[in-house]
């Protein structure tokens, strides 16, 4: 009964709504008529852009108050600590392997190992960047061409914290030796290039060079995640 009550009221609403289209189809036909429903789309599109905006921002605001530990770890500076499981450092996957399509592969060597990605992003570099991030190379004769390699926008790089015990000199250990003819099989660069200036990655080479490093290519604490991975108990334990 109540049922049948409602879907009639709901039917008549529906026919009302209807009636309201079709008058305001046929006024749209004057020229009054067209500016007023162009008002009225204009009206209906701020609304819908203002309540898009609304959602997100409370999206963001919920999921922050929800994941307090995705944000809020305060005692971690965003380079890490060195020389515990907090131990955090710098890994970029250069142009020539992001052209080459091993962003996937470099990635998957430290989350295999064990290692927590903290910081990605993609970018190309500016010249300044690029040049301080290379400075204390700014007097070989291919520092010009490497920073132009660098910055150059034909492919960009792909900038990550990693983090995890030992990661520093574990990270170096697994991308090889600087010229990939003598970085050993099993290594990133033994295994996947040639050329010195093509060794398609880098790794910080120490604590002083990661702290730089990880300030140099990322922001501030917005653009480093701290959280807890669910393997921990089974990677980072000792008995
Ligand atoms: N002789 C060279 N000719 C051309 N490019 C070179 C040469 N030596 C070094 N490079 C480039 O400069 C980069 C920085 O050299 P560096 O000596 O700092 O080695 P690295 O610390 O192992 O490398 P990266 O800093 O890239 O991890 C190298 O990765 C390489 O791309």
């Amino acid at each position: 009964m109540f049922a049948c009550t409602a879907t009639s009221v709901f039917r008549q609403a529906a026919r009302r709504q209807t009636s309201a289209v079709a008058v305001r189809a046929m006024s749209s036909s004057s020229s009054s008529g067209q500016s007023a429903t162009r008002l009225y789309a204009t009206r209906f599109g701020t609304a819908a852009a203002a309540a898009a905006i609304v959602t997100f921002g409370y999206t963001v605001y919920s999921s922050q108050k929800q994941s307090p530990a995705l944000y809020a770890d305060n005692t971690t500076p965003i380079y890490g600590v060195p020389g515990t499981a907090k131990e955090r450092t710098f890994i970029a996957v250069k142009p020539d392997g992001v052209q080459r399509g091993l962003v996937a592969e470099i990635i998957a060597r430290f989350e295999r190992r064990g290692y927590k990605l903290v910081g990605l992003k993609l970018l190309v570099p500016s010249v300044g960047l690029a040049k301080e991030h290379y400075a204390d190379l700014s007097s070989k004769p291919f520092f010009k061409s490497l920073v132009e390699y660098m910055t150059n926008g034909k492919a960009p790089v792909v900038g990550m914290v990693w983090e995890g015990p030992s990661v520093i000199k574990q990270g170096r250990v697994m991308l090889g030796a600087t010229d990939p003819k003598a970085a050993g099989p099993g290594t990133i660069r033994g295994d996947l290039c040639l050329s010195i200036g093509r060794n398609i990655c880098h790794g910080s080479d120490s604590a002083e060079s990661a702290m730089k490093e990880i300030s140099l290519w990322f922001g501030g604490r917005g653009e480093i995640v701290d959280w807890t991975s669910n393997n921990e108990e089974w990677v980072v334990s000792d008995n």
